[in-house]
């Protein structure tokens, strides 16, 4: 029996020679198929850089012939939207610009000769046919809107690259209170998310803008002390959109006292009006009314109507201005802080609720038609059953004055609405 020895170091030479033969075929085989390995590899490697090349020529080609945005003929659109008109204006970067508010801000801020940047990211949340219409009326006024989403931080820093913003009018957000219940993820992406982003964008731009934004009345929620002043509790949200607008203020909270932006959140009352939202009620309820549908009215308990201090565009145009012409600077540059800035929350509502009753037999009035109305109970989807804005502090601070009321605002709308939807007679042309 070999020894260990020699099963290791076999003594016959013959059998190491063997062996060695054997080895030596095995290493070359090996070393062989590890060189073939080798060459796979480096094959594999350049084909992998080769492709990740052709990816970023492919991107940064797309990004230049066909993105939304990019590119000189973009960046020149920006910066001749962006320029002012006017001694000491504005340059004012406006989000949700193709949005209902967004729209009526971007026409005033233009009119008087400030710089006007829209973006808006077009989704399907209602009609896009509706918001592409309000981009043409904006291009028209020579106000460019950048088709893009709050989200996209490459993209809003390019745009603080091309045009120097003294003010950031934020209105980009999902909105609708009952459709949060559908679809509570586009709630965070764009009112939590999109607004960290754009934050972000702000602070790190130089000079910071100053920031002026949209909460929204529903962030009272289950508070019945009234009429709501901003010093209320605010606490209790009945709707993941109240909650988001809520987490909203706390947000630019954060960043006003961390970066010394300038910041003003407006608490907005359902706003109505021409050019208005199709998922609101008075919208709805108008294009039911024409077409001969029934409409459902919510009722809260104890068959109590529901009330809304249902706000004009115009006098939320006022508000969202005199915002901005009071708004402080920013004092930080380059993402520090230099100094205090300051931190501001308005209501802006109407002070006189409407029952959602009336509000129907306002529209049936300037609709000359009667509406199939059901009457149910209000379904426990965030609704609240009435707001009511005190307004002083805005009054005192940024000259706020309601003037319409919802008699004469509805006209207004019922007007717009059947020249927009061609209709002559109360029957479609
Ligand atoms: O101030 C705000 O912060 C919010 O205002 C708006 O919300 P709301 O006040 O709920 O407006 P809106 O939907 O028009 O319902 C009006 C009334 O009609 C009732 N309503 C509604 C629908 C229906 O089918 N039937 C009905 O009775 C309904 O129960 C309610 O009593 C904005 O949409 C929102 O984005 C946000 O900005």
């Amino acid at each position: 029996m070999p020894s260990l020895e020699e099963e290791l170091f076999p003594s016959t030479p013959g059998k190491f020679k063997d062996r060695s033969h054997t080895m030596n075929r095995q290493f070359h085989r090996c070393f062989s198929s590890t060189s073939t390995m080798f060459l796979w590899a480096l094959f594999l490697i350049a084909l992998t850089a080769s492709y990740l090349s052709f990816q970023s020529f492919v991107d940064s080609g797309s990004r230049y012939f066909s993105s939304s945005w990019g590119g000189l003929h973009w960046e020149k659109q920006v910066r001749t939207s962006g320029q002012i008109r006017r001694q000491h204006g504005f340059s004012v970067l406006v989000t949700g610009a193709a949005g209902f508010v967004g729209t009526h801000v971007s026409l005033a801020l233009k009119k008087r000769g400030d710089g006007v940047v829209g973006l808006d990211n077009f989704n399907n949340y209602y009609d896009p046919s509706l918001k592409k219409a309000r981009k043409a009326l904006l291009n028209s006024h020579d106000i460019f809107i950048v088709e893009g989403d709050v989200n996209d931080a490459r993209m809003l820093a390019k745009l603080f690259d091309v045009v120097a913003f003294s003010h950031v009018m934020h209105l980009a957000a999902q909105a609708g209170v009952r459709y949060a219940m559908e679809n509570p993820h586009s709630y965070v992406h764009s009112n939590i998310a999109g607004l960290v982003t754009l934050l972000e964008a702000c602070k790190n731009a130089d000079p910071q803008p100053a920031i002026v934004w949209a909460s929204s009345s529903s962030v009272y929620g289950l508070n019945d002390k009234v009429p709501f002043s901003e010093s209320d509790r605010t606490d209790r949200p009945a709707s993941l959109y109240a909650a988001t607008k809520k987490a909203g203020e706390e947000i630019t909270h954060t960043y006003n006292h961390i970066y010394g932006l300038s910041v003003t959140g407006l608490r907005f009352f359902t706003v109505y009006g021409p050019w208005g939202r199709p998922d609101m009620a008075y919208f709805s309820f108008t294009r039911n009314i024409l077409q001969g549908k029934p409409i459902t009215v919510y009722r809260g308990k104890n068959k109590v109507d529901l009330a809304r201090d249902f706000t004009y565009i115009d006098d939320i145009v006022k508000g969202c201005v005199g915002s901005l012409d009071t708004a402080g600077k920013s004092t930080g540059s380059g993402g520090k802080k230099r100094g205090p800035a300051m931190h501001r929350i308005f209501n802006l509502g109407n002070t006189s609720p409407v029952t959602v009753p009336m509000m129907v037999s306002i529209l049936e009035k300037h609709l000359k038609m009667k509406a199939k109305k059901n009457l149910v109970e209000m379904p426990g989807n965030g609704d609240v059953p009435f707001t009511h804005a005190n307004i002083s502090l805005a009054r005192r601070e940024l000259g706020y004055k309601p003037t319409i009321q919802l008699e004469v605002g509805l006209k207004k709308f019922v007007r717009w609405y059947l020249s927009y939807y061609h209709y002559s007679h109360g029957k479609p042309m």
